[in-house]
């Protein structure tokens, strides 16, 4: 499809919306949280700025672990994804408190799509949990843990990313 209409956005392309509420992703990171309980102890979050940054403090908080993490990625501007830009890598405190491969470590991001961005973390820690709120099914091989899935062609709408906005009725022509 991206070949088809290049100039489109991934959100364009995506063509279904599935907006969250802040009470809706903190539910479902809590919910995220219980499966990662069954999992754990671990000695460190690791969270995928930016988006990895809400759901990293929320499980980070249920699980007790108090050193947090972050590598920081870029790859969506806006919407749109170029190449990844590694803007900050892992410290090498954390590194240390997973042996070198990650083991003990829970790396977190608020989802996968394609699999690009987690790709590229798994690499840096091979033996770490990656855990997602939600995935879509390119990305999810290689989320160890996730809460709920949504097709490939819908977009996720973060509560930090939108606004409460007059939406016109249906009748009018709304989606
Ligand atoms: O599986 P992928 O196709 O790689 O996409 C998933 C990544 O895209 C988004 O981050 P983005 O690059 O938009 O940056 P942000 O977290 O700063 O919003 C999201 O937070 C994931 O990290
Ligand atoms: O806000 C977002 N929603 C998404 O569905 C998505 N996919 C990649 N990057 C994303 N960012
Ligand atoms: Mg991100």
């Amino acid at each position: 499809m991206a070949a088809d209409a290049p100039e489109l956005s991934a959100q364009e392309r995506a063509g279904k919306a599935f907006p969250v509420s802040w009470d809706q992703f903190h539910r479902d990171c809590r919910a995220l949280t219980w499966r990662l309980n069954e999992v754990g102890p671990f000695h460190a979050v690791i969270a995928i700025t930016r988006g990895g940054l809400v759901p990293a403090a929320i499980v980070a908080r249920e699980l007790g672990v108090r050193v947090i993490d972050t590598v920081c990625i870029a790859s969506y501007d806006h919407n749109k994804q170029g190449e990844l830009q590694v803007l900050k890598g892992i410290s090498e405190q954390a590194i240390k408190l997973g042996g070198g491969t990650g083991k003990g470590l829970l790396i977190v991001d608020d989802l996968v799509d394609t699999g690009k961005t987690g790709r590229m973390v798994r690499e840096m820690l091979p033996d770490a949990h990656f855990a997602t709120v939600y995935a879509k099914p390119m990305g999810r091989p290689l989320v160890d843990t996730f809460i709920t899935e949504v097709s490939q062609d819908t977009w996720i709408f973060f509560p930090w990313d939108t606004a409460l906005s007059y939406h016109p009725p249906l009748r009018d022509g709304a989606a």
